[in-house]
């Protein structure tokens, strides 16, 4: 067996003959199987009648060949006496071969209806089974943290999770009952041709070896290739959905980029076929070659049985089975084995699936439902935050007080940490120095379902979901998401209320381009449903605005300030933007320069200190007229 290592695997394409180990080869291909009998528990936990229906036809299937095999040979050697006695007396009773064809028909028919019933339970089982691993996996994602997806690696597992998982579980069970059933038949047959001789029972396996040697080596070899595909496939992936979605094919179009990155997805092609084209080229140059050597085999003992017959060491009748038997048989052990070394494929793309499934979770520890100091509100110790894989802290010590009806803006130039805040407060992401704290309790300590309900947030990139109106503001709040009132009241004060009376079914309106009578929004119109998303989460006091009016204008977005604040009494607002006319309007204002409060106070206070915040204020006034 060739398993390839992490480290090997990565230059796959550079070396046509991959580097065989050969040692611990039997070990590695048998711990692939440990996902067998996961497999096996999936499947019955899936369906437990057609799990039961499944075996007991696997078994009816794996006994009818070698019974019609045998009933073949009664029937020759029956037609051969009956030939004798006609000849002899001039009539026969047909009567006794006529029962033997009827019983074969009806085995023929019960074998057909037993694969016929297989196929059928199969598919059903197909259908269940991947609904059920998508689901598992689609679950699992819900557990994970934004870090793990943003974590490339970590992504590679899912799509490869995702790509082929879900219908290998089945097939793994399929080989596993087809191996069953054809091992029936084979001993079925070995009965019976083991009174010929053991030693033909013996030329028919080890004929059969040297297929299966190269049939397992090399679905490891293709799994292993597959594995090294799977981030250049994501790659061109990610291609076919900048040529093909509504949202990229605007700025494709406009900058003509349709070649270039046309040209790009054919040459990630070109490299994954020819890789893939050495293997298919070898395996099935190999599999012709060591299957040769099975054909010899049978020919071999088809000469024997005819010599045998002829000297009339068995009956011409004897003679059909065997040669049916030993037919048969070479199938079923070419069956079996081609089974097997696909469940060894089937193992490594399930061990694929067990990996992201076993991903560890964060566990998000933390049960308090109340701080000690319930009018404290928010603080900031000295917190500090590096990105996995960031050379340099996007945040750095920064510390803050926000008491509950205070609002507080965060302005800084592109990349100066204000975002990266928000995933810290909204624990997306735990910092790696200092304290968060709400209403005087580290935010770890909170209940993480409480601490969601607290907070409200709109980020930049907030999601446009294609639903209906209402659906989209109800998002806000899952226990009111179909609560038609709410939908309005968040609506109206997100202002989004005047533009959804306008549609043509209100908040009944399906959004969005991909389904349907969809309606397309401006981004304003997105922006403005977005807030009132924020607006449906009554229980929140902490609404968190992370330059979601950047599509406003400069009005509109000051209005929209005003609102919050209005409506937020006792609430704590925290506003990103890069419009000073709103900041101005907030109680307390922060400068962030690389991750580092550089001044904070208010409007005024600011001004009047005459620095950086004072200097980038007057510059934008004077674009606006502001001062
Ligand atoms: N997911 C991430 N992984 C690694 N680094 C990140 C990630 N997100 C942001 N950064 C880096 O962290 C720093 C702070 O980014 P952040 O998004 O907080 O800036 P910002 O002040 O919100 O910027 P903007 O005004 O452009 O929205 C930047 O240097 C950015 O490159």
């Amino acid at each position: 067996m060739i398993l390839l290592t992490d480290s090997e695997d990565s230059d796959l394409a550079a070396k046509p003959d991959w580097p065989t180990k050969t040692t611990s080869k039997l070990r590695d291909f048998l711990s692939v199987f440990q996902y067998s009998q996961r497999a096996l528990q999936l499947v019955w936990s899936t369906s437990r009648p057609l799990t039961w229906g499944l075996m007991l036809l696997t078994l009816i299937a794996g006994v009818m060949p070698a019974l019609a095999a045998y009933l073949g040979q009664l029937i020759v050697d029956g037609v051969l006496a009956a030939i004798n006695t006609y000849q002899q007396q001039g009539a026969v009773d047909y009567w006794p071969i006529m029962k033997i064809v009827a019983l074969e028909g009806l085995v023929i028919t019960t074998l057909a209806a037993a694969q016929r019933g297989l196929s059928a339970q199969q598919s059903l089982l197909k259908a269940l089974m991947g609904q059920r691993v998508n689901v598992m996996i689609l679950e699992k994602a819900q557990t994970l943290s934004l870090a793990q997806f943003e974590d490339s690696e970590f992504y590679d597992k899912l799509t490869r999770a995702r790509r082929e998982a879900s219908t290998r579980p089945l097939a793994l069970v399929n080989k596993t009952f087809s191996l069953i059933q054809n091992s029936i038949a084979l001993a079925s047959f070995a009965v019976l041709l083991v009174q010929f001789s053991p030693w033909a029972l013996l030329v028919l396996f080890i004929a059969a070896l040297p297929v299966f040697i190269s049939e397992a080596k090399f679905s490891g070899d293709a799994f292993q290739l597959s594995r090294w595909r799977s981030p250049e496939l994501r790659k061109q992936m990610y291609l076919e959905t900048l040529l093909a979605r509504e949202d990229s094919i605007k700025e494709v179009k406009l900058f003509g980029l349709g070649t270039l990155l046309l040209d790009r997805y054919k040459a990630i092609f070109n490299t994954l076929f020819s890789a893939e084209k050495r293997l298919i080229i070898r395996r099935d140059l190999w599999g012709f070659a060591l299957g040769l050597l099975g054909t010899l085999a049978f020919y071999a003992a088809y000469a024997w049985i005819v010599v045998e017959a002829i000297q009339g060491l068995i009956t011409l009748g004897e003679m059909t089975m065997y040669l049916l038997i030993f037919k048969q048989g070479q199938a079923a052990i070419s069956t079996n084995l081609t089974a097997i070394s696909g469940m060894y494929e089937d193992n490594l793309y399930l061990s694929n699936l067990y990996e992201y499934l076993e991903q560890p979770v964060e566990t998000e520890s933390g049960s308090a439902q109340l701080g000690p100091l319930p009018n404290d509100g928010i603080r900031f110790e000295a917190v500090s935050f590096t990105y996995p894989g960031a050379n340099k802290p996007a945040i750095k010590r920064i510390s803050l007080h926000l008491p509950p009806g205070q609002s507080l803006a965060l302005v800084g130039e592109n990349g100066s940490g204000k975002t990266t805040l928000i995933k810290l407060l909204t624990r997306l992401y735990r910092p790696d120095d200092g304290r968060i704290l709400l209403d005087g309790l580290n935010l770890n300590e909170w209940d993480p379902q409480s601490l969601r309900e607290r907070v409200g947030v709109i980020f930049q990139d907030f999601v446009r979901y294609q639903f209906l109106v209402g659906e989209n503001l109800g998002a806000g709040d899952v226990s009111e998401f179909n609560n038609e009132a709410r939908w309005q009241e968040a609506g109206r004060l997100g202002l989004a209320d005047p533009f959804i009376n306008q549609l043509n079914d209100q908040y009944h309106t399906q959004l969005g381009r991909w389904f349907k009578g969809g309606q397309e929004l401006s981004g304003g119109q997105w922006q403005k449903i977005a807030l009132g998303r924020a607006f449906m989460r009554s229980k929140a006091d902490i609404l968190v605005l992370d330059e979601p009016t950047a599509a406003m204008d400069a009005e509109a977005e000051a209005q929209i300030f005003e609102h919050f604040r209005s409506h937020a009494r006792q609430r704590m607002v925290i506003l990103i933007s890069h419009r000073f006319s709103t900041v101005r309007m907030a109680d307390n204002i922060l400068l962030l320069r690389n991750g580092e409060i550089i001044e904070q106070g208010n409007h005024a206070s600011l001004l009047a200190e005459n620095g950086r915040y004072a200097e980038l204020f007057h510059l934008q006034a004077k674009g606006y007229r502001l001062d």
